[in-house]
């Protein structure tokens, strides 16, 4: 398996830049450290795009849609049917991911990888079939051989398409209602956790919900207790759509391209990314802690600080959107700030 595309090394960052860029940060007209998190995302750019004068200027934003077999548990708040509702939705516009990326000037790329509501062929959505839905995973593996590797491939594909177009940050996004139930028993076996210090609320449930869904995900991982390894964990509890993830920031940081994470869901599959490729996680940079219960856990075994709490829990890449302001900002002021030295100003 070592010689899957997913395992080959992602180079590292240029170490030389991040110190020049550190170095800049020093020499600017502020007391040093004054700007907090906006210094170590400019240097965190630069070392990544190999420059002192990093800038984050074309944003890709892919958002791949998916169905989940274990919907059929009752498990989410809302309808099946609303993935592919809300697939439409993207593409005409309406959904919160379009507004921001509108505002934002981001290239917005929807990637419909299963829908039992299929919108079928919409002008501006991706067609990328796998099935309609994954399997049951309290039944089954979610995914057979093929399709995993075929999702992590179509998000792989995204990525290089956003590098074909000079993007400057990849963004992945998911949509699948049930998906917060396939991240959390994904989770939970990658980190040993139970499912009560892991399950939330996703769109919404109450507490019968709630305690059903911990039921699931239990019995889910009981079923998949003897699936040790991560691609196989992947396989047996995920969804198309984290595959595609997965496959994304995996590709991406191949590539050299820096990574915005959103939230729970997209946590999960970059947690599955590092377990897959350890390297790859120095591209990943983290955009927001979600309302997602569970979310918080994810990241520190990422040993990942988030830039933002807002109490979002939307997915579908709103929360990384929200933080490309931060990114540009971040770099502009690296970049156009002046130096002790050259606006006469005295040092400490
Ligand atoms: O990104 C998050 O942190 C997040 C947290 C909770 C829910 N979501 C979104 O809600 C959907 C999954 O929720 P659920 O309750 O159907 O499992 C899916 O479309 C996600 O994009 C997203
Ligand atoms: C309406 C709706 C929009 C979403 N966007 C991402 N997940 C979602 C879940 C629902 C239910």
């Amino acid at each position: 398996m070592n010689e899957a595309w997913w395992c080959r090394p992602c180079d590292a960052p240029d170490i030389d830049v991040e110190r020049i860029a550190l170095a800049r940060q020093g020499m600017l007209t502020k007391p040093p450290g004054s700007l907090g998190a906006l210094e170590d995302l400019a240097v965190w750019c630069a070392a990544r795009q190999g420059t002192d004068r990093p800038g984050i200027e074309r944003v890709w934003i892919s958002v791949f849609a998916a169905d989940h077999g274990v919907a059929a548990e009752g498990v989410s708040a809302f309808p099946q049917a609303v993935t592919g509702e809300m697939v439409r939705n993207f593409a005409t516009g309406g959904a919160a991911i379009a507004v921001l990326a509108r505002q934002l000037g981001a290239r917005l790329d929807v990637v419909n990888l299963g829908t039992v509501n299929d919108p079928g062929e919409v002008p501006g959505v991706h067609r990328a079939t796998i099935a309609p839905a994954t399997a049951n995973f309290c039944d089954a593996a979610a995914m057979t051989p093929v399709q995993l590797r075929t999702a992590m491939q179509a998000g792989a594909d995204r990525a290089a398409l956003a590098l074909d177009h000079d993007a400057d940050l990849f963004i992945g996004g998911e949509m699948g209602i049930g998906n917060t139930t396939s991240a959390t028993a994904l989770a939970c076996a990658l980190l040993d956790e139970s499912p009560d210090a892991l399950v939330g609320a996703g769109t919404g449930l109450d507490s019968a919900g709630m305690a059903r869904k911990r039921d699931v995900v239990q019995r889910a991982l009981d079923r998949h207790a003897d699936a040790r390894d991560p691609l196989e964990r992947l396989r047996r509890l995920g969804g198309f759509e984290i595959a595609a993830l997965t496959g994304a920031y995996i590709a991406a940081a191949q590539s050299r391209m820096p990574v915005l994470v959103d939230g729970f869901i997209t946590t999960v599959a970059a947690l599955a990314a590092v377990r897959l490729n350890a390297s790859a996680r120095e591209w990943l940079c983290f955009a927001h802690r979600s309302n997602e219960r569970g979310h918080a856990r994810v990241l520190d075994a990422l040993q990942a600080q988030p830039l933002l709490d807002l109490r979002m829990r939307l997915g579908e890449a709103s929360g990384a959107a929200v933080a490309v302001p931060l990114l540009r900002l971040a770099c502009a002021l690296h970049r156009e700030m002046a130096t002790f030295e050259q606006a006469g100003v005295t040092r400490a």
